[in-house]
C-alpha cells in the first residue's frame, strides 16, 4: 500500500523522532537520499551540472546538502538562493565541497516590487537574469529547494521568476513540487513540474491527487524512520488487489460465487447495457442477471450467451444509459435492499441511496451536478469535492478522472494510479459500473469493491492498450487476464 499523510501527521512524526536522533541526523538521511535519485538521473555525478533553487527553510537545506554531496562527486553545483536567509550549515556544506552560491534579491515586504538599490524597478524575470548572470539552459538537472511542507501557495514572485529562467530543464523536486497545495493536491499560480520528486518518511497528498499529482513526475520515496498515525490517502497495490480479490473456494458454486443483477440501457442507448453487462460479466461473479427493455435484452442474450434474466442477486448496477428510465430502476433495485453501483443516469436520484451500502460513480460533470457547483471546481479540487459528496450522501463516492478518487466517512480516501488517458474512451465508465458490482456480489464492502474495481479497471485498460487507442470493450475482455496475473 502507498500511505500519504498530512502536513501535520508528517511535522508531528518528526518532531518525536527528531528527540530521538542527533542533531541534523534527520536533514542527512533525507539529503543523500535526493543526492542519490539526482546521482541515478545523471548517471553519475562526474561531469554533471547541476542546479539548486533554494528557499529560506529546511527544503533548502535538503537541497543544499545534497548539492554538498554531489559536488564531492565530481558535479558542478550551483545554487541559487532565493532568500536573504537560507540554511546556514547546507550553505556552508555546499561552499565547502566547492559548490557555488548566488544571491537572489529577496522580494519588499510590502510583495509590491522588489528592494532594488537603484531607482529602477525591474522585472522579476530581469533581476533573477542579472542576479545570476549563469546561462540556465547549460544545466543538466534543476533541483527544486524552494519550499516543500512548509510552503504556502501562491510562489513568491523571486521563485516564480527563476523557475521561467529554468523551463524545459529536468527537474527534480525536493519533498514536494513547490507552489503546490500539499495537503489538498490544488494549484494557485505558478508551480513548478516535476519530472522526479524525492519525498521524505511518506507520500504527501499532492504526490496522489491531481491537479498536483501530474506535476510530481515519478515520486521516490526515502524512508527516514517516520513512525505514522493512519493515512489521509492510501493507493493499493498488486499485493494489496490481490488480497482483497475474491478466489472460489474449492466446493464453490455459481451462487456461493455471488449474482450481480444489471439494470442499465434502455432502446436509446443499448450499448451501455452491453457494456455494463460485459464488465459485470468479467468472471469475478458467479452469475449475472440483466434486467431491462426487451429488444436490449436480446441483444445482451446475443453478445452474452451466460448471462440470466430476473431474480435474486446480491448487488444490483444501476443507471448507465438508463435514460428516462433511471428512477424507476433505481427505486425497484431498492426494494431489495442490497448493496448497488448508482452510475450516470441515476446519479440524479442518488439522494435515495443516502446513508445506504452503495457506491456512486460520477464524473467531475456528474459531481458538479449533484452538488451545484461548476465542472471547472470540481476538477480544481477533486479531494474536497469527493469528500464532501462522500459526507452528504454518507456513503461512497468513486469520483472517475485520472486519478480516480474514492471517499467514505471516516476511512483514507483511496487514489487509483492504474489506467492510462487512453481510457477515456465512451462506455468505459458502464464497464466500470459492472465491474464495481460484480465485487459488491461477492461480499466486498463499497469501499473495497469501488478501490479494487477501479483499480482493475486502470490496471486492464493499460493491458488492453499496451500504449495506443482502445475501446470500452477491450477493457472489459482484458479484466480476466488481470485477475489471473494477480491471482497466480
Ligand atoms: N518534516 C520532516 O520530517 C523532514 C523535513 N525535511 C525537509 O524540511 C522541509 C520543511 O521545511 P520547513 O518547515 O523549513 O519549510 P519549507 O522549507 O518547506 O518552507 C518554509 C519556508 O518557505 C518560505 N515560504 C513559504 N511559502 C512560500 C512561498 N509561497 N513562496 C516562497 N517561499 C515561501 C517561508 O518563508 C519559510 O521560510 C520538508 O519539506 C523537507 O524537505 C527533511 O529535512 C527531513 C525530515
Ligand atoms: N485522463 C484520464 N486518464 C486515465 N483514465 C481516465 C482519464 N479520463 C477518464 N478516465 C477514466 O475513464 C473512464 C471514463 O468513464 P466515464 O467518464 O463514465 O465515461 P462514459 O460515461 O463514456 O462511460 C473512468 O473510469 C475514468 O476514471
Ligand atoms: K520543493
Amino acid at each position: 500500500m502507498i500511505r500519504a499523510h498530512t502536513v501535520e501527521q508528517v511535522r508531528a512524526a518528526e518532531e518525536t523522532l527528531l528527540a530521538e536522533l542527533p542533531e541534523g541526523a534527520l536533514m542527512q538521511r533525507a539529503a543523500h537520499g535526493l543526492a542519490h535519485a539526482v546521482l541515478d538521473l545523471l548517471g553519475g555525478g562526474y561531469g554533471g551540472r547541476v542546479l539548486l533553487l533554494v528557499g529560506s527553510g529546511d527544503n533548502g537545506g535538503d537541497a543544499l546538502y545534497a548539492g554538498a554531496v554531489l559536488a564531492r562527486r565530481g558535479a558542478y553545483v550551483e545554487a541559487w538562493l532565493l532568500a536573504e536567509k537560507v540554511h546556514p550549515g547546507g550553505a556552508d556544506a555546499l561552499k565547502r565541497a566547492g559548490g557555488t552560491l548566488r544571491r537572489l534579491d529577496t522580494p519588499s515586504p510590502s510583495g509590491s516590487g522588489y528592494s532594488t538599490s537603484g531607482s529602477a524597478r525591474w522585472s522579476s524575470r530581469e533581476r533573477a537574469q542579472r542576479a545570476t548572470g549563469s546561462r540556465p539552459r547549460s544545466f543538466d538537472v534543476v533541483v527544486d529547494g524552494i519550499v516543500g511542507i512548509g510552503g504556502r501557495p501562491p510562489l513568491r514572485a523571486d521563485a516564480a521568476a527563476a523557475l521561467e529562467q529554468v523551463a524545459g530543464i529536468p527537474m527534480v523536486a525536493v519533498d514536494t513540487p513547490s507552489g503546490v497545495d500539499v495537503d489538498s493536491g490544488e494549484l494557485a499560480g505558478p508551480h513548478v513540474s516535476a519530472d522526479v520528486t524525492v519525498t521524505f518518511g511518506t507520500h504527501k497528498v499532492a504526490h496522489l491527487v491531481d491537479p498536483a499529482a501530474l506535476h510530481s513526475g515519478v515520486v521516490h520515496l526515502v524512508d527516514i524512520g517516520l513512525d505514522l498515525p493512519a493515512p489521509a490517502l492510501e493507493a493499493l497495490q498488486p499485493d494489496d488487489v490481490a488480497a482483497l480479490l475474491p478466489s472460489p473456494d474449492p466446493h464453490a458454486h455459481k451462487y456461493t460465487r455471488g449474482v450481480v443483477g444489471v439494470r442499465a440501457g434502455s432502446s436509446t442507448y443499448p450499448g451501455a447495457a452491453l457494456l455494463s453487462v460485459a464488465g459485470a460479466d468479467c468472471g469475478l461473479a458467479g452469475m449475472v442477471r440483466y434486467v431491462g427493455d426487451p429488444a436490449v435484452q436480446e441483444l445482451v442474450r446475443a453478445a452474452h450467451p451466460e448471462v440470466v434474466g430476473d431474480g435474486r442477486v446480491q448487488a444490483w448496477v444501476v443507471g448507465s444509459g438508463a435514460d428516462d428510465g433511471a428512477k424507476d430502476s433505481l427505486r425497484t433495485a431498492l426494494t431489495d435492499d442490497l448493496p448497488l453501483v448508482v452510475d450516470a443516469d441515476a446519479l440524479a436520484f442518488a439522494d435515495l441511496v443516502t446513508g445506504l451500502p452503495a457506491v456512486l460513480t460520477p464524473h467531475a460533470g456528474e459531481l458538479a451536478g449533484m452538488l451545484g457547483v461548476d465542472r471547472a471546481d470540481v476538477e480544481a479540487r477533486p479531494l474536497h469535492h469527493v469528500r464532501e459528496a462522500a459526507e452528504l450522501y454518507r456513503t461512497t463516492v468513486l469520483l472517475k478522472g485520472r486519478h480516480s478518487l474514492v471517499a467514505e466517512p471516516g476511512r483514507p480516501v483511496r487514489v487509483t494510479t492504474t489506467g492510462t488517458p487512453w481510457l477515456a474512451t465512451a462506455g468505459a465508465g458502464d464497464v466500470l459500473g459492472g465491474v464495481i458490482g460484480a465485487l459488491l456480489a461477492t461480499g466486498l464492502t463499497p469501499y473495497d469493491a469501488a478501490s479494487v474495481g477501479s483499480w482493475l479497471h486502470g490496471a486492464a485498460a493499460t493491458y488492453a492498450s499496451q500504449g495506443g487507442p482502445i475501446v470500452a470493450g477491450d477493457v472489459a475482455r482484458a479484466l480476466p487476464v488481470v485477475v489471473a496475473s494477480l491471482t497466480r
